[in-house]
């Protein structure tokens, strides 16, 4: 698909019931730990998705069975020292979670391994991981003095150096990394945050049976001599795909939309408080417990938005949300201002100056700031040809901004693939 076209949502606006797929920061790790395990584990509502699907077959590679039997997916490894050496180099596609959270997993293993990954994942930097990691002692190499992919994790023979890591930034994959290898270590692990981010390795590592202590954004972690998987894994739906339709439904006159089943873990709920201080109507209800996930329904109305200030310490609970949290805020009244961003100048695209690039071609709303944007509201979307920049989440946002303005035409548009394939057809569905 070169160009998708996305009509504008008419008067009726967006009206139905729909599910989002699962979380993806959740389907990564329940692949990843109940391969560290040495029982099978059954993974229900995974995500499929070219980002999960990398770290499929990255534990395929170091031996670990997937199989994928239509509604699950059954895990079985080999235990927390039974991963293999791979036969080859393994490619983590465009996903950042599965290089991060492996380069962790891997630091403290007996053999070689090789990443690469597509142009996206080789301009990230991998530093972040790649320096305290090493300060555990592992020894990782890579392009751009140890900072780009490839990488190669050299062989450890020793126990990797149980360290205190006082974190540059507020990055749940550093995070990640850190606590993975300190599984592997010869003391007690910790990890300080400069806000906290998300906590899904936490509570799955803890469900496992790690001994892991927490403290608002003080985690401690000690050595493990082995992980109990659950027998069973229900990955939520994922805030950060109903993410697009809770903006659209907001945005878009006459809307009402009911998402079932839809993660709300407090870490990762950024979106539901900002855009109810920007006047949403978002009723949450159902609310239950699935597999130390918190999960409800989002019953969601069109409202009147206006602006809002959004700073650094709400960053990293809507992290990924920005992209269309700036079509809520060209929708809304008055001015908003985004601070404390700069992390999305690492993600799959430069996502600030995507963001004005691209939605610059839909509206003159947009300033951009080094650490964020400012966005005078209230004057809506005309229609344009913009470019995705093979970023599923500014491509997703193009969409919402289009179905709430006079349509879009997205070059580069299935890159939704990498987090949210149903995308485009549910919002179809929607618009019917
Ligand atoms: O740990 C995770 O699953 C993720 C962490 C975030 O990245 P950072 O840790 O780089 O902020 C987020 O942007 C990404 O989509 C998923
Ligand atoms: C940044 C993202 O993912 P990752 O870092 O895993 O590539 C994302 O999905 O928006």
């Amino acid at each position: 698909m070169a160009t998708k076209e996305i009509q504008a949502a008419g008067s009726t606006g967006l009206r139905g019931q729909i599910t989002v797929p699962g979380d993806k920061s959740v389907s990564h790790r329940s692949v990843m730990f109940s391969g560290l395990c040495d029982t099978p584990v059954k993974i229900t509502n995974f995500l499929r998705a070219q980002d999960c699907l990398s770290t499929v077959k990255c534990m395929q590679a170091l031996g670990v069975k997937v199989e994928d039997r239509g509604d699950h997916l059954v895990v079985c490894g080999n235990g927390l020292h039974g991963l293999k050496e791979a036969e080859g180099i393994i490619d983590a596609g465009n996903s950042g979670t599965t290089l991060r959270l492996m380069l962790g997993i891997l630091a403290g293993q007996k053999f070689l391994t090789t990443f690469t990954g597509d142009a996206s994942l080789s301009r990230r930097p991998m530093g972040r991981v790649i320096n305290p990691l090493s300060s555990m002692g592992a020894r990782i190499v890579g392009r751009k003095n140890n900072s780009l992919l490839p990488i190669t994790v050299v062989p450890q023979q020793d126990l990797l150096h149980g360290i205190t890591y006082d974190m540059p930034m507020a990055s749940a994959q550093v995070k990640s990394a850190v606590l993975l290898a300190g599984l592997y270590a010869d003391r007690p692990t910790e990890v300080i945050e400069p806000y906290p981010s998300r906590d899904h390795t936490e509570r799955m590592l803890r469900a496992f049976g790690a001994d892991l202590d927490k403290s608002v954004n003080h985690i401690k972690i000690r050595p493990a001599k082995k992980l109990n998987a659950p027998e069973c894994i229900n990955v939520p739906g994922d805030v950060s795909s109903a993410a697009y339709f809770i903006v659209a439904a907001s945005i878009i006159k006459g809307s009402d939309v009911l998402i079932k089943n839809v993660g709300i873990n407090e870490t990762r709920t950024g979106i539901i408080d900002v855009l109810r201080n920007m006047g949403a109507d978002i009723e949450i209800s159902n609310e239950h417990d699935v597999s130390g996930e918190p999960v409800a329904d989002l019953h969601v109305r069109y409202a009147k938005l206006h602006g809002t200030e959004i700073k650094a310490d709400i960053i990293p609970r809507l992290i990924d949300e920005i992209p269309v949290i700036a079509a809520a805020a060209v929708a809304a009244e008055g001015v908003t201002v985004i601070s404390g961003a700069q992390e999305l100048r690492v993600k799959e695209s430069d996502r600030i100056k995507a963001i004005c690039h691209e939605f610059g071609r839909l509206t003159d709303a947009l300033t951009e700031k080094e650490d964020g944007l400012i966005i005078k509201g209230g004057s809506g979307f005309r229609i344009a040809k913009c470019d995705s920049c093979n970023d599923h989440r500014i491509a997703m946002s193009l969409a919402v901004a289009g179905a709430a303005g006079s349509g879009v035409f997205i070059d580069n548009a299935d890159c939704v693939e990498i987090s949210y394939p149903e995308f485009y057809s549910t919002l179809e569905m929607l618009e019917k």
